[in-house]
Parts: structure tokens; C-alpha cells; sequence
């Protein structure tokens, strides 16, 4: 009976969620574990097979700044974005296009001809424009690193529609020429938005949004976008880009985004089958608290 339980369980998801988009973004903190890559790799051929429609978006901070290092070659970051030269453009491309989007991509394909990997620069599906950042009020230059500006869907939606996976790496080309580094975050948040998706997922390597963070592990379980958008001025750097993109995400009619610990296999699937709040969801106001 439990594991019929539990099957039961997931039809009211199911029947919700079938024929919708999710956008996942898997992070590189998140995939640093063999066993967690492939629970990873599952979860999303389920939602496949189950009727949805997922299109993961990757990171790879941390094996990025390994193969900078490996070439003895310096990686520092302002306001949560790397400073990113023409030189650190080609490993980041490198990196994240031709190593960790390959080893999804592969490991996806162990349950069938699904996995296409993309990058951003593909079919013009993501152009961005150079971006500033802002360190005490003041602009920075940070080097080759973009914000979208216009987002083309139509090769994802033709992979998706042919029962496919895209599997995109945050590049975007220039309209200039140049190609840019995205941070993932927000390249899964607008994709998302873009596309119509009915959630965005963000796995990581923490259980969520911490209320008092680093004082307290306590959780927040959820918020609605006026909350988090009072919220935003106050957080740590990690968390910037997330939970603005998840803001954004909801703001243009994503329904729902998620924070979640990519720590605990099988988060993904616990999060979309199951009636066990995990994480930090981020909601539209009218289904936020009166
Ligand atoms: N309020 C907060 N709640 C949770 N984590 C936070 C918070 N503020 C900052 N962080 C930091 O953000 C990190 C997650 O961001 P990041 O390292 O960029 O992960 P990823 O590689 O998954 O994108 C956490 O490991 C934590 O150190
Ligand atoms: C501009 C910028 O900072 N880009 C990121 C892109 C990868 C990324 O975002 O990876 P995670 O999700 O694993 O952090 C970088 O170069 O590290």
C-alpha cells in the first residue's frame, strides 16, 4: 500500500503539469557528485516520459574557476559575476559547452535519444547585451559578461515538440560580434519567462532561502514576489541572481519558481509528484497569503 500511496499521490501532478514546461537550472554546485548527477539525469527523463516538458539550463562556476586555475589563469568576481576577459571567455565557453553541457547531455542519453545540447549563441535563441555591475553605487566594467536582451524560442520549441531535451549552456551571442557570459541563473529565469513555462527550478547546494542567513538555517517555504522583491536589497551574493530571477520569472507569468537543495537526490521529482513542501517557492501576490 505505501508504494501505491505514493504513486496515487502524484495524478493530481500529473494531470496538472502534463504537456507543461519546466525550466530547470542545474547548478555547478549542485553537480559535483557522481551518484547526484545521474539521480539528476533520471528525474528529468521521468518528467519526460511522465508528459511534461523539461528544458535544463546549466552552471559551472566552480569548474570553470578549476580549469582557469589549472591554466594559471586569474578568476575573481564583482558582484557575483566573474570578471570575464576575452582570454576567461574562451575557457568559460570551452567549460561549460564542450565539458560539463557534453556530461549532461550523456547522461541524459543513457535512458534514450532525448538530450540535445545547445548554447545560448545557437539559432539565436538567447542575444545579450554587455553588462555593468554595480559595486557601492558605482558602475564596474566586468569584461564579456551580457544581460538577454531578446530571446528566440524557436529552436527549443522545436526540440521540445520533437519529444526532445535541450540542454542549453548560458552563452548568448552579441548583436557586436562578441559572445557573452550569462550567469545561469538568470539565463534559466529568462528562458523560462520566455517560453511560457509553467515552473522554474533552481537546484543548488543549500536547502533554500535562509531567513537570517548566515545566522540561521531556517528556511523560508515560501513568499510571493512583493515579499521577495522587499527582501531583495538585503541579500548575500549566491542568492542575487536566483532569487531575481525567480521574481522575474513569476512577474512575467511563470507560474511558480523553486529553490532547492540539489543536495537531496531526487529533489527535482519530490518538488513536481509530491505534496511535500521542500525548498523556497517563490509565488504570484494573489496566492500569497490575504
Ligand atoms: N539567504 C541565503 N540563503 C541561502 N544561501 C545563501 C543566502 N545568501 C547567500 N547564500 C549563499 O549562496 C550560495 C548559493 O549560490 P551559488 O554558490 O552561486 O550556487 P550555484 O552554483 O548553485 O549557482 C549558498 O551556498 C550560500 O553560500
Ligand atoms: C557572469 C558569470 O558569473 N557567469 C558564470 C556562468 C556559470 C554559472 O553561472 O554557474 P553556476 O550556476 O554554477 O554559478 C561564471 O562564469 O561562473
Amino acid at each position: 500500500m505505501p508504494k501505491a500511496h505514493t504513486l496515487i499521490e502524484a495524478l493530481p501532478w500529473l494531470e496538472r503539469f502534463h504537456g507543461t514546461r519546466v525550466v530547470i537550472k542545474f547548478g555547478g554546485n549542485a553537480m559535483v557528485d557522481e551518484e547526484l548527477k545521474r539521480a539528476f539525469a533520471q528525474d528529468v527523463v521521468f518528467l519526460r516520459y511522465a508528459g511534461l516538458k523539461p528544458v535544463v539550463v546549466h552552471g559551472g562556476g566552480p569548474q570553470i574557476s578549476a580549469q582557469l586555475d589549472r591554466l594559471g589563469l586569474e578568476s575573481t568576481f564583482t558582484a557575483g559575476l566573474r570578471v570575464t576577459t576575452p582570454e576567461t571567455m574562451d575557457v568559460v565557453r570551452m567549460v561549460l559547452a564542450g565539458q560539463v553541457q557534453r556530461e549532461l547531455v550523456g547522461l541524459l542519453n543513457e535512458h534514450g535519444p532525448f538530450a540535445v545540447g545547445m548554447t545560448g549563441e545557437d539559432a539565436h535563441t538567447m542575444t545579450a547585451v554587455r553588462r555593468w555591475a554595480e559595486v557601492d553605487g558605482e558602475r564596474v566594467d566586468i569584461g564579456l559578461v551580457g544581460d538577454v536582451t531578446e530571446v528566440d524560442t524557436g529552436a527549443v520549441t522545436a526540440l521540445l515538440a520533437d519529444g526532445r531535451i535541450p540542454v542549453i549552456s548560458s552563452i548568448a551571442r552579441g548583436t557586436d560580434g562578441q559572445v557573452y557570459n550569462i550567469n545561469a541563473d538568470t539565463a534559466a529565469a529568462t528562458l523560462a519567462a520566455a517560453l511560457g513555462a509553467e515552473k522554474l527550478v533552481v537546484l543548488t547546494d543549500v536547502e533554500g532561502l535562509y531567513a537570517d542567513w548566515p545566522h540561521s538555517d531556517e528556511v523560508i517555504s515560501q513568499l510571493t514576489v512583493s515579499e521577495l522583491e522587499k527582501l531583495l536589497p538585503e541579500l548575500a551574493s549566491g542568492m542575487v541572481p536566483k532569487m531575481e530571477g525567480c521574481l522575474r520569472a513569476v512577474r512575467a507569468g511563470v507560474g511558480k519558481a523553486h529553490v532547492l537543495d540539489g543536495r537531496v537526490p531526487h529533489a527535482l521529482l519530490l518538488e513536481v509528484f509530491t505534496n511535500e513542501g521542500i525548498g523556497t517557492q517563490v509565488v504570484p501576490d494573489e496566492e500569497g497569503p490575504a
